[in-house]
């Protein structure tokens, strides 16, 4: 029945249960893992489970004064007197204000121990985020990595703070209800407790399923914060092609998709709700039924039968606590999984062990029979590419699309590492260089190149975090951009929109050139950095750039082949790797696949 029942809650789509590795990681193994977080915060857990404890005692006594006040009533009522009475309802109101205080240092300092515990996390989640390569990033949504940074860490949280907590209030309240049930009458404990084992065994399969269920609504959840993502980056696009509607489409579907996810996951937690409550309803039943036939036959006073029953709820309202808890504790098994999940990626680009740093760097670059692609499973991008490039050359690279031009160049601040052969700086392994060092001499300005949501002081700071005000406006000057930004409502504070969004395509350009000439790199890669570029913008940035150029070794990816002509040495680079080299007027001579590009390009013009 809850097979038919669950097949018609959802038309099911399968989200990965297993990591991209293929695993799974049992509760035991979830927990392992993240009990280490608390070591910092090890006196505070222990002080609020000292006030727990004082609760849990406070909340314990009430029973026994019931059943003391009871049973001296029946047996020996001239004991009970108006000071008695006193006695025992100071005694209470010092409990009940124990309570208290004990209460709100658990709301106050827990929390803050769980909230500290999700910033931990965080931190280290976002710096393992930092050295995860380019192949990670490749396959990965960012949509789905915010919703681990943020959402899923939250019930990470409150699963910090309250697991320990709930966790050792209804243990030891079971386990002190239990054995003063015992005391009180052994029989009746036993048939009462002879409930319990099915109702564990009944828990146990219903949080499978839920815990099931939590993933996959939570993957989902990242999925929508992906096609967010997606719907807004390309809002420019959506917008020129008047597809408001199908983005709309997409957001619903993933949208209904989550509720039925979060329908399946309610079914199985109301199923555990409703089979706890059912059990909680018998284990009153049996006390009651079995009371009475045990009062019945003197088998039972009345004072210890109140009492018992006011330690049978005890109990169930631990065993209730915990049942509600149920829910809290998969949201933040969930969390901790997929926390976990992006913590067990291995960064493939790391520094070898004995990785020097990059010193007085001239720019010369070897490529020694590389080979490259990018799965292993994938065929080669390139095969046995030998090259020499003399420190200070411009070396220009052309070819067909998907020839591999990017690739190349991409092996050289080890945005990817060679499958085989060697790319060396100066002599040296690129692998063999701290990456830090390697990558802070070498610059990149790229066809569509990153801008950061504020300043453009800031953006170009970027080349050279700490760089004094007077550097920027060099560097921009260099770039020929000083002009455009003065003549910005705030100058060099002027606050440029995400991504840049408030400047033209030639301004951008020249931002990005500006934080390159901040840098100072001795190897440079231009990746096509004037292909997005109108003619006029084109001039201006070109001039950037060729300034830019001057003194440095200079890798430029181009298909406008006019502003490669200057370039010492042309490669051209075909799937069967480099096909041509030399001077724009040897490879004319030659009258090769250049020759026949340029006139194809010369064509267009
Ligand atoms: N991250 C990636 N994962 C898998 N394959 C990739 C990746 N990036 C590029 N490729 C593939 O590698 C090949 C070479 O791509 P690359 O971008 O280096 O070519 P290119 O010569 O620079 O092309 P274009 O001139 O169009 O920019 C292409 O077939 C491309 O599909």
């Amino acid at each position: 029945m809850l097979k038919a029942a669950k097949k018609n809650l959802i038309e099911r789509t399968r989200y990965p249960l297993t990591d991209s590795h293929g695993r799974t990681r049992s509760t035991r193994e979830l927990l392992r893992r993240f009990v280490p977080y608390f070591r910092p915060y090890l006196p505070v857990l222990i002080f609020d489970l000292f006030c727990a404890a004082l609760t849990t005692i406070c909340e314990l006594a009430l029973p026994v004064i019931v059943r003391y006040v009871t049973n001296l009533a029946q047996y020996n009522l001239s004991a009970l007197t108006v000071s008695v009475i006193v006695r025992i309802g100071l005694l209470y109101l010092v409990l009940r204000i124990i309570d208290t205080a004990g209460a709100y240092f658990m709301a106050n300092i827990g929390h803050v121990m769980g909230a500290r515990i999700e910033t931990d996390m965080r931190r280290e989640l976002f710096a393992h985020l930092q050295t995860l390569s380019f192949r990670y990033y490749a396959n990965a949504k960012v949509g789905q990595l915010m919703a681990r940074i943020t959402s899923d860490l939250f019930d990470v949280t409150e699963f910090a703070h309250h697991c320990p907590e709930e966790f050792f209030i209804a243990g030891v309240k079971i386990a002190v209800s239990f054995v003063i049930l015992l005391s009180v009458n052994v029989p009746l404990t036993l048939v009462t407790f002879a409930v319990l084992p099915i109702m564990l065994l009944c828990c146990y399969k219903f949080n499978r399923r839920m815990r099931e269920t939590f993933k996959e609504s939570r993957w989902q959840v990242g999925e929508i914060n992906a096609q967010v993502e997606d719907s807004l980056l390309g809002i420019r696009v959506v917008k020129s092609f008047a597809q408001e509607e199908t983005e709309q489409q997409k957001f619903d579907e993933g949208n209904r998709r989550w509720l039925a996810l979060k329908k399946l996951n309610y079914f199985w937690m109301g199923g555990f709700q409703a089979t706890t409550r059912g059990f909680d309803g018998l284990m009153n039943l049996v006390v009651l039924v079995c009371g009475s036939l045990f009062l019945l036959r003197g088998a039972i006073v009345p004072g210890d039968f109140v009492a018992y029953l006011l330690y049978v709820q005890t109990l169930l309202t631990s065993i209730r606590r915990i049942v509600e808890f149920a829910e809290q504790f998969q949201r933040g098994m969930t969390g901790i999984d997929r926390f976990l999940e992006i913590m067990d990626e291995q960064p493939d680009i790391t520094d070898s062990p004995h990785a020097i740093p990059c010193e007085h760097v001239r720019g010369e670059i070897d490529f020694d029979d590389v080979s490259f692609s990018y799965e292993d499973d994938a065929g080669e991008v390139l095969g046995h590419i030998n090259l020499h490039v003399d420190a200070g050359q411009n070396i220009a690279i052309v070819g067909p699309s998907g020839g591999g031009k990017t690739t190349l160049c991409n092996l050289i601040p080890r945005f990817y590492d060679v499958t085989s052969g060697s790319v060396r700086l100066d002599g040296t392994d690129v692998r063999d260089l701290q990456l830090h060092s390697l990558r802070s001499h070498i610059g990149v300005v790229q066809q569509d190149n990153y801008l950061f949501s504020g300043t453009v002081l800031h953006n170009i700071e970027y080349g050279r975090p700490g760089a004094s005000r007077e550097d920027i406006i060099r560097a921009a000057k260099l770039a020929g951009a000083h002009e455009f930004i003065s003549a910005l409502p705030n100058g060099y504070d002027t606050f440029i929109g995400e991504r840049g969004v408030k400047l033209s395509g030639g301004q951008k350009q020249r931002i990005s050139i500006a934080r390159v000439f901040l840098k100072d790199p001795p190897v440079l890669i231009l990746d096509e950095a004037t292909s997005a570029l109108d003619n006029e913008s084109e001039r201006i940035v070109q001039q950037s750039l060729d300034t830019l150029a001057r003194g440095r070794t200079v890798f430029t990816i181009a298909h406008r082949l006019t502003t490669i002509r200057g370039a010492d040495r042309i490669l051209v680079l075909t799937a069967d790797g480099i096909a041509e080299q030399g001077t724009h007027d040897e490879l004319i001579a030659k009258g090769g696949i250049y020759k026949e590009l340029y006139s194809m390009y010369s064509d267009m013009r």
